[in-house]
């Protein structure tokens, strides 16, 4: 059989993460895939906000256009940069089983342990807002690029810590880099954790080669956080935080909608069958139905 080509960024933790979706279907077809780097939007500026440079799909819309043009027949993505709205020509055709979801606190063990007005480096108004909502006296300073450059950022004393995601530094071998910061004390971004592949719809043989790497509880999950984003009209700017969790044929979904300043909040679950495509929306509406004025107005335009 003749091979395929597996699109990726070209960041070390998006190859480290295509490298994992060619052994797995490696292993499961005896087919090895070739790795094709693909330039994102998002990969070229690194120095404002993402949420300023206006547009969506920064990670996605080149490997979209890559792979509706056949220079690739799929794409591989960290699921919590993926927009909710994705082209019909497209679909998650599976995804990896998803890592520790936690964020991983560096440069302090705990919030609490941070020093009286310490700066954290973050780009995320989710963790701006989760770090405010427990020390008011912290400030943020904007920190982007990848898990190295950001790293960097902080060895250099830009700031005195900063929050990134246990998944990614693991897949780069850093497990020991921070602390896990608990669930209880920040939930993670939605789809956090996950790594997802897409495919182009009509493309049986490689959605059959994929569903054999699928893992249906992280798709279920995911699936249902990316829902209640979409739900609540939300995006990976908005401060948001989600996670669900399959135990038996129970889904749980738990989230917490910020104000910038973390100082109004409002959190909700709701439990049901994993099937169930209403139950986003109902924690949706229940959030929005409970949420202080100063996080009402940041979602649901
Ligand atoms: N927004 C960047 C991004 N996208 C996915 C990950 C980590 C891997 C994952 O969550 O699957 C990261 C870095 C981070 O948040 O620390």
């Amino acid at each position: 059989m003749t091979g395929f080509r597996i699109g990726t960024r070209g960041s070390p933790l998006a190859l480290t993460q295509a490298a994992m979706v060619r052994d797995a279907l490696k292993a499961a077809h005896g087919i090895e895939g070739e790795i094709v780097v693909v330039r994102t939007t998002g990969d070229k500026v690194q120095d404002r906000p993402l949420a300023e440079i206006g547009g969506k799909a920064l990670w996605t819309k080149e490997l979209d256009r890559a792979l509706l043009g056949g220079e690739i027949d799929c794409a591989v993505h960290s699921m919590k940069d993926v927009e909710t709205v994705r082209p019909e020509a497209i679909v998650i055709a599976a995804m990896l089983p998803r890592a520790d979801v936690r964020d991983r606190l560096v440069g302090a063990e705990t919030l609490a342990a941070l020093k009286p007005g310490a700066v954290i480096g973050t780009a995320s108004p989710r963790r701006a807002a989760q770090v405010k909502r427990h020390r008011p006296d912290v400030t943020t300073v904007l920190f982007r690029g990848n898990v190295d450059t950001r790293l960097a950022k902080l060895a250099a004393g830009e700031a005195d810590a900063t929050l990134l995601a246990s998944a990614g530094l693991a897949r780069l071998g850093r497990h020991d880099v921070g602390h896990a910061v608990p669930l209880q004390v920040m939930l993670p971004a939605p789809a956090q954790g996950a790594v997802g592949i897409e495919v182009r719809a009509g493309d049986s043989r490689m959605l059959g080669l994929l569903a054999a790497i699928d893992h249906p509880a992280t798709r279920a999950c995911v699936l249902a956080e990316r829902a209640l984003l979409a739900a609540l009209l939300a995006d990976c700017h908005s401060p948001v935080a989600a996670l669900a969790t399959i135990e038996g044929a129970i889904l749980t979904i738990e989230a917490e909608l910020f104000s910038e300043d973390g100082s109004a909040h409002v959190h909700g679950m709701i439990e049901g069958a994993p099937e169930d495509p209403m139950l986003p929306a109902a924690l949706a509406r229940d959030l929005l139905d409970r949420a202080p004025d100063a996080v009402r107005a940041l979602f649901a335009g």
